[in-house]
């Protein structure tokens, strides 16, 4: 990997009174790993969002001053049909930035810059969901694009509806959670109240004749190649409102994901106008059991912007490396949780608004086995701590089980510092 140049260990003004780059301050030096290739040459006309227009298109290759190898990089990203894209709007031409703005939508009147999409912010950063069609050598070919020719592109990251779409969460986490059969100790655990909530909408999402070809394309082969339909084909899996047929799905993901593998891998021209057809995301799409998540479209819009548009991952994201943790407090683990969280009768917690919920949270971390994987193979018996608000958490972790031993007040809880504020630099 290309080096770009060994980070400050303090922030330290420059003359002109910006800070240097120091990782720790969040003053980044960024690179950008490449250049986008767009449809779109101006401002002037392009879209607003990605979403307003499907056959926008772009291409993005990696720079060898980032990867030497830049194709590297790319592995495995082939599996997926969406990823954000984060870039630097470089043609703001000012960096003026103002706390409130009026976007276009609101006809004049104004809102906090924080609560809208435009590019005039204080880092100028943007993020867009973009339509991945295919992934040739160190590039990237998209489609639904809205950004210009020559956008500085900072990062791209996978989307997974799973992680990045607050009803996908529900969903997630109910199936994280049914990947054992559920004991009593879980049932009366508390980690109910928290983390197996049901999605309450599980509306049924219609054909939608108008979607995208390669994803119909998919599905076609998913269901010829590899498996008997569900035999109530003509609805999404849904047992009860909000549960999917998690088993199901995962079964076919697999085979999805690999045609989806394949499938990129046999375009071949590389020009922006040998793109195939764009995915689009108008529309939604019912894939039967697969992972192309079905967003609840009764009817095929032309644009959907207020809804998660269909996508695919590869099998291992939805495939949790382990099963979650069953979860238990040692009775002076409870005791010590009910003292830190009771200071006279008030709560003492800083974040959490009651025992209940910080009891919650500490279950959901462990349920989730935060151990790194060196640890869980080669410490197995070692005692795990960590810090969660004021609470200083030990535990130890056995065969599918983790245990608070115990819970006491963080001495030294994290400090969020403003170096500006302060005379000692962060990390000393
Ligand atoms: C409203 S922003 C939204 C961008 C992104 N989807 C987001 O939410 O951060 C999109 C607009 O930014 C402008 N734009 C696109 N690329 C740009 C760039 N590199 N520099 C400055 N402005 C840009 C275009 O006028 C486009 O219509």
């Amino acid at each position: 990997m290309h080096g770009v140049g060994e980070p400050e260990p303090r922030p330290t003004a420059t003359p002109s009174g910006c800070a240097k780059p120091a990782l720790e301050t969040g003053n980044l030096l960024t690179e950008p790993i490449g250049y986008l290739e767009s449809c779109f040459s101006a401002k002037n006309g392009t879209p607003r969002q990605p979403s307003i227009c499907s056959h926008s298109r772009a291409c993005l290759r990696i720079r060898k001053s980032i990867f030497n190898n830049p194709e590297h990089s790319l592995m495995g990203l082939e599996q997926f049909s969406h990823i954000w894209i984060l870039f630097v709007f470089h043609k703001n031409g000012h960096l003026s930035y103002k706390a409130k703005v009026k976007p276009p939508r609101l006809n004049g009147a104004k809102t906090g810059v924080f609560s809208t999409r435009s590019p005039h912010r204080p880092n100028a950063i943007g993020l867009t969901l973009a339509t991945l069609e295919k992934v040739e050598g160190g590039a990237v070919y998209l489609t639904g694009i809205d950004m210009i020719h020559g956008t500085p592109v900072l990062d791209i990251k996978p989307y997974i509806a799973d992680y990045d779409s607050p009803q996908n969460l529900m969903n997630f986490n109910l199936q994280n959670n049914q990947h054992k059969p559920r004991t009593a100790s879980q049932s009366d655990s508390g980690t109910d109240t928290c983390d197996q909530r049901q999605s309450s909408v599980c509306e049924k999402a219609q054909p939608c004749h108008g979607a995208e070809e390669k994803l119909k394309h998919l599905e076609d082969r998913a269901s010829e190649e590899n498996s008997p339909k569900p035999s109530n084909s003509t609805e999404t899996p849904c047992s009860s409102p909000g549960h999917r047929d998690r088993a199901a799905d995962l079964e076919l993901d697999s085979r999805i994901s690999e045609n989806v593998g394949v499938t990129e891998l046999q375009h071949g021209p590389q020009e922006l106008k040998n793109f195939p057809e764009p995915r689009s995301l108008e529309g939604t799409m019912v894939l039967q059991g697969s992972s192309v998540e079905t967003q609840g479209a009764a009817s095929c819009p032309t644009r959907i912007a207020d809804r998660a548009p269909g996508s695919v991952v590869p099998t291992w994201v939805r495939e949790a490396p382990a099963a979650p943790l069953q979860v238990r407090f040692t009775p002076h683990a409870e005791m010590d949780l009910e003292q830190l969280g009771s200071d006279a009768g008030q709560v003492s917690f800083k974040y959490f608004q009651s025992t209940e919920e910080a009891k919650c949270a500490i279950k959901a971390v462990l349920a989730a086995d935060p151990r790194s994987v060196y640890r869980r193979k080669l410490c197995q018996d070692r005692l795990f701590y960590f810090t969660v608000d004021v609470a200083h958490v030990t535990c130890w972790f056995g065969d599918g089980f983790a245990e608070v031993l115990r819970v006491k007040l963080a001495s030294d809880t994290v400090q969020v510092t403003d170096p500006e504020q302060s005379l000692v630099p962060l990390g000393s």
